[in-house]
């Protein structure tokens, strides 16, 4: 299974609307929405408000990827205004079943985010109790940049793990996906491939979404 999510961050926000209709049209499996606090990362993005005059336009899942310190904080409030994911990043959240815990109260699946240094072992003791882990293939904070492949044998252990444990998680890996990057990262057991500017920043936005899909579906192929 290869998922597309077009990451909202590399759309036109003048037109955001009209951009998320165009990427689902185009086959998009999820939105990926990305919050940025200007102290986890050095960036300032969108926040409950943005999901919310989202929700009622899409019928695709809201992957809401939280780059903030205190999620605790601000759960309830992404929960309320129509998360289907909310992921948070291990290296932000010093109680982190806690904050599992507390996304899971609202009905929203919880996920789990890794930097690229982040090694695996720091959530193995959660795994049971989540739907999601992301890679960041990229350093956190900016869309554009370039793919760090590095992370790809962490992405191989934790699919032998999943398998070896009989766990249903998503594999999501986010930053620096296009139609080549997107190969590695199937080929290691990924499941929900984020693409922003390989998207967004196209000609035609459908062609380029089908072009990574199909690029991610060939090596499942062989
Ligand atoms: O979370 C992030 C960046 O921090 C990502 O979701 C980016 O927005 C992906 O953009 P591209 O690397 O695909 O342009
Ligand atoms: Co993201």
């Amino acid at each position: 299974m290869v998922k597309i999510a077009p990451s909202i961050l590399a759309a036109n926000f003048a037109k955001l609307g009209e951009e998320v209709l165009e990427v689902e049209k185009a086959g998009a499996e999820l939105i990926h929405i990305d919050v940025m606090d200007g102290h986890f990362v050095p960036n300032i993005t969108m926040g409950p408000i943005v999901v919310e005059a989202l929700r009622p336009l899409t019928k695709l899942p809201l992957d809401v990827h939280l780059m903030i310190e205190n999620a605790d904080q601000y759960i309830e409030a992404f929960a309320k205004a129509g998360a289907d994911y909310i992921t948070v990043h291990v290296e932000a959240c010093p109680h982190l079943h806690r904050t599992i815990q507390l996304i899971r109260t609202f009905g929203v699946k919880p996920g789990v985010v890794l930097n690229p240094h982040t090694p695996i072992e720091t959530i193995q003791h959660v795994l049971e109790d989540i739907d999601m882990v992301l890679f960041m293939t990229v350093n956190p904070g900016f869309g554009g940049q370039k793919f760090i492949h590095s992370v790809v044998p962490k992405v191989k252990q934790l699919a032998d793990i999943i398998r070896q444990r009989n766990l249903s998680i998503e594999i999501e890996i986010d930053g620096g996906i296009n139609e080549e990057t997107i190969k590695p990262c199937v080929e290691a057991g990924a499941t929900i491939l984020v693409a922003g500017s390989a998207i967004y920043n196209a000609p035609d936005k459908g062609k380029a979404l089908q072009a990574i899909k199909e690029a991610g579906l060939s090596v499942l192929a062989k």
